[in-house]
């Protein structure tokens, strides 16, 4: 199937079950939107699984691998061999995210849709490789469009088989050294934001690297021109095979019907281009947190996406996400087992 025809698929939210959500939540033993935030997930999940009371979440970590080709302009605090061995470290449960989606009880998965070098047959490795990393964007473009769609299509199946699988939430997460340097491109493509207000310290760089990274995203926006009415060629110029891929696990997640918390800045900008490329699928994205990165709060504001912490991380790997993952399951608890006014003999509101 083409990614037109995927797209096509998604439904938006039924508003009657919003309502029938808001209707039952204002009848639990509390002043009514006194829940804040839990309250808005609990309308949007329970929308998306057609249910008021739906059944605790079934998680799932994705992490796509992508190594890319402006790690070369010295970009990152990180040489690249860093991509292949954080993959291994995920495989054998030592990462910061195999800590924390355990702490969740979400279980992970890795997703190899560009790496620079060969990885092994390993069990919670999916393999799809599609290039040996992107091109070094300073030069001409990343990807070309083909692949840039099929890194997006391994998303899409990777949720299909998922959704078989019984999985009911995902978090997209991202390992690809240089990533936060096309991150900052793609938002400074599509938001028109001028690129020092994007460009961040990524893995921690000194004034000298900082310096290079403006460059290398000026330098690379000057080279590819991309279009900002089509963010598929945004994607393709200046993006990455890891950022198509969580973009296309975001849009597979709206196609199966499935909520996607949205990480940090590489996932947020994988975001743009799944919100873009597929309106709809915005109504399924949950945010997480702000990021330490000060581009990710234009990304938040360009798809109206609000954070739920502030906790300045700036790992990336879905490590903001499986924090709210906690919270989704909270929400749908509330909906589920807080007693009425009514059960509970409490007094309403006064007129
Ligand atoms: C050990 C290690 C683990 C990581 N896990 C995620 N990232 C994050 O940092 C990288 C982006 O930052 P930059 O653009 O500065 O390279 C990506 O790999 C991202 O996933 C990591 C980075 C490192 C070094
Ligand atoms: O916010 C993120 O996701 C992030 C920030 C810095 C480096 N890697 C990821």
């Amino acid at each position: 199937m083409s990614l037109e025809q995927v797209i096509k698929q998604i439904k938006p939210l039924d508003q009657k079950i919003i309502e029938a959500t808001q209707a039952h939540l204002d009848s639990l033993t509390k002043p009514q939107g006194s829940l804040g935030m839990l309250e808005d997930i609990g309308k949007q999940v329970a929308a998306i699984y057609g249910s008021v009371k739906p059944p605790l979440t079934k998680k799932k970590v994705v992490i796509m691998a992508g190594d890319h080709g402006v790690a070369a302009e010295g970009v990152s605090a990180y040489p690249p061999e860093v991509t292949p061995q954080m993959v291994l470290n995920y495989m054998n449960g030592g990462a910061g995210i195999n800590v924390m989606a355990n702490h969740a009880g979400a279980s992970l998965i890795c997703v190899d849709v560009g790496v620079a070098v060969d990885l092994p047959d390993l069990p919670n490795l999916i393999r799809k490789k599609i290039a040996y990393g992107t091109k070094n964007m300073t030069q001409g473009p990343a990807m070309t469009r083909e692949e840039a769609e099929k890194a997006l299509l391994i998303g899409v199946e990777t949720v299909e088989q998922l959704s078989k699988e019984g999985i009911t939430l995902l978090a997209p997460g991202d390992m690809g050294i240089a990533n936060t340097t096309s991150s900052a491109a793609i938002i400074a493509a599509l938001g028109n934001v001028p690129v020092e207000q994007v460009v961040g310290r990524g893995t921690g760089i000194n004034d000298e690297r900082y310096k290079r990274k403006i460059e290398a995203v000026r330098k690379a926006l000057a080279v590819n021109k991309p279009d900002s009415n089509d963010s598929l060629d945004v994607l393709a110029k200046v993006g990455g095979l890891e950022i198509a891929g969580m973009a296309g696990l975001m849009i597979g997640a709206a196609v199966y019907g499935m909520p996607v918390v949205i990480d940090g800045f590489n996932a947020t900008a994988a975001a743009l281009i799944a919100g873009t490329l597929a309106p709809l699928s915005r109504a399924y994205m949950i945010g997480s947190h702000l990021s330490a990165e000060p581009g990710h709060k234009f990304m938040l504001e360009y798809l109206g996406i609000k954070p739920m912490l502030t906790m300045n991380l700036r790992l990336g790997e879905a490590t903001g996400a499986v924090l709210v993952m906690s919270m989704v399951d909270c929400a749908i608890k509330i909906l589920r087992e807080m007693a009425t006014f009514e059960d509970a003999g409490v007094s309403v509101a006064l007129t």
